[in-house]
């Protein structure tokens, strides 16, 4: 079972409302509970937004105990010194958040117009948590969408208000928040790709649910993980044995590359390096094979027989030889009888971009179907864009939805490429999802998926599990990428300084 189940956990709201009246019943009054949620809020408000550049707050109301925890944070403020002001564009509220807002009132905080909080420092957005169900329409939806456009940093306390707490979807409108802290587990919306661009720095406010609870309405088969950043520690760097000679290190086998993507095959083999693989060879397209020799030298190379710019057939090659294929990076489609070739060896497998491709082209029984056959793990890399060519009865399924049935559907590993990339891998009778919180749009560009299926490879070939190395392949390309972003800015980090990075970032730094 997972250590710190609710670090890691992601819940829906009637899971998380479910777990709420556990610790009802089990006798935590409810405004205890409030109480002691908004007071973890403040500490690390403070911490983040301290009083001396922060004076004056603007807090966001709704009716609902996402308000209650609002006013909460708002009196604690008041307390501390701050100029605190209050707008609510409710008339009739829950009974608990109306007593905190009779209270807040009696100590003199002001209720204003939402034109009077133009000049705070922040605002604390307190209107809809998980209790919202339908669009967001009238007053609250001007409001909303008049706080966007104002330039000030916005908390959001557990959602930011007008996303949907399940699917992450913006219900009309949404506050586009500067943080958002999300209280007790993990909400499925906020790690939703819809969600991304409304959350901002997403924390997560504990307020020590008993685990036995989250046992109770998760169920020890529950399907959604939270990657937490902090495990790239434990799995990387790889440990070599003192007296390790190179081909104890995994031997990989890289089939890539075409004449129109000679590039794909470098950066590959660059992703692959980065692992520190004992052995690595590469089956390129024999006019390629010059060019690689000189950017890679460290490599064996193979020249394969060709046919329009892309490998026509591997010559005698005995897989047995390899720990792992990666196969895919820039390999053109001309090169469909060598994926199939490949897909068919015993060997733990990589299958990337043209690999994807040729694979959805293959009729089934040969292709996808074949994929549950193998002796052993295979790990597909498709964005979204692949995936649909992949399982395209599977286009209009809700992303994380679509990614757990294609996972039952071929009993492989599946790594779903994109801002929130998600990871399922079969688990007993269904699939288990792990979802990556933090990632940088500065991957967005071509080669950064080249780089990651040579890592991957290069994880794999060391023996590495196909789930960890999809896991740890996963972060520690997204967090180099975060690390060198912010050297070099979003704009730097095209694929080839992302590959030399890889080892400098594990070298120098790891998330704490
Ligand atoms: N996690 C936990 O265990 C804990 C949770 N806590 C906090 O409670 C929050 C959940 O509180 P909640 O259930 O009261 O729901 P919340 O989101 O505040 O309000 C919904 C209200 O808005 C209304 N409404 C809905 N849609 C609307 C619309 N489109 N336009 C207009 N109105 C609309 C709806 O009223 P209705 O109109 O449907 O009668 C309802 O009253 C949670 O996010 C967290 O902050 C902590 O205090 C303690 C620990
Ligand atoms: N907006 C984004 N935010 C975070 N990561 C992204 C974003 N866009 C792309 N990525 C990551 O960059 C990589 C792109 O891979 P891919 O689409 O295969 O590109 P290519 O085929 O050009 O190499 C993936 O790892 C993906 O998760
Ligand atoms: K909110």
């Amino acid at each position: 079972m997972i250590d710190c189940l609710s670090s890691q956990a992601i819940a829906t709201a009637a899971q998380m409302q479910a777990i709420e009246n556990l610790i009802f019943q089990a006798g935590m009054p409810v405004a205890a509970l409030m109480e002691k949620v908004a007071l973890r809020i403040t500490q690390r408000l403070t911490e983040l937004y301290p009083a001396r550049n922060y004076r004056r707050i603007g807090i966001l109301v709704g009716s609902g105990h996402n308000g209650g925890d609002a006013l909460v944070v708002a009196r604690e403020l008041h307390h501390q010194g701050r100029q605190v002001r209050i707008y609510t564009p409710f008339a009739k509220s829950k009974p608990l958040t109306r007593v905190h807002g009779c209270y807040a009132k009696s100590l003199g905080i002001p209720f204003v117009d939402l034109e009077a909080l133009q000049d705070c420092d922040l605002i604390v957005d307190g209107i809809f948590g998980f209790g919202l169900e339908r669009d967001v329409t009238g007053d609250v939806a001007i409001a909303i969408h008049t706080i966007n456009n104002w330039q000030i940093p916005i908390l959001s306390i557990d959602l930011p208000s007008g996303l949907h707490t399940d699917h992450g979807k913006v219900m009309g409108i949404a506050i586009r928040a500067t943080h958002t802290f999300c209280l007790g587990l993990w909400k499925r919306g906020l790690l939703t790709e819809s969600a991304t661009p409304y959350v901002g720095k997403l924390e997560r406010i504990g307020f020590d649910i008993p685990e036995q609870f989250i046992h109770q309405v998760l169920g020890d088969q529950h399907p959604l993980w939270r990657i937490e950043p902090q495990i790239l520690r434990d799995r990387l760097p790889i440990v070599r044995n003192p007296i390790a000679h190179k081909y104890e290190i995994g031997h990989l086998l890289l089939v890539v590359g075409s004449q129109q993507y000679g590039g794909a095959a470098l950066l590959a083999a660059m992703g692959a390096k980065a692992t520190g693989v004992g052995m690595l060879s590469i089956a390129v397209p024999h006019s390629l094979k010059p060019l690689i020799l000189v950017q890679v030298p460290d490599a064996l190379v193979i020249g394969c027989p060709e046919t329009a710019g892309a490998i026509a057939e591997l010559p005698n090659l005995d897989f047995a030889k390899y720990q792992a294929i990666a196969c895919g990076c820039g390999l053109s489609l001309e090169a469909m009888p060598v994926v199939k070739q490949i897909i068919d060896s015993d060997r733990p497998l990589i299958l990337d971009a043209d690999g994807l491709n040729a694979l959805a082209s293959l009729d089934r029984a040969t292709g996808l179907d074949q994929l549950q056959n193998r002796k052993n793990s295979v790990i597909l890399t498709p964005h979204w864009g692949e995936f649909c060519r992949l399982f395209p009865d599977l286009r209009t399924v809700e992303r994380i939805e679509a990614l757990q049935r294609a996972v039952t559907l071929t009993q492989s590993t599946i790594l779903l490429k994109g801002s929130k990339t998600a990871i399922a891998f079969p688990h007993n009778t269904s699939s288990q999802v792990w979802i990556n919180p933090e990632s940088t749009p500065a991957l967005a560009r071509g080669g950064s998926g080249d780089v990651l299926a040579g890592m991957l490879g290069g994880l794999l070939a060391q023996g590495m599990a196909a789930n960890d190395v999809a896991i740890a392949g996963t972060l520690w390309h997204s967090q180099a990428a975060i690390w060198l972003a912010k050297q070099r800015t979003e704009m730097g980090v095209d694929p080839v300084t992302l590959a030399q990075s890889l080892l400098p970032f594990l070298g120098q730094e790891l998330p704490v």
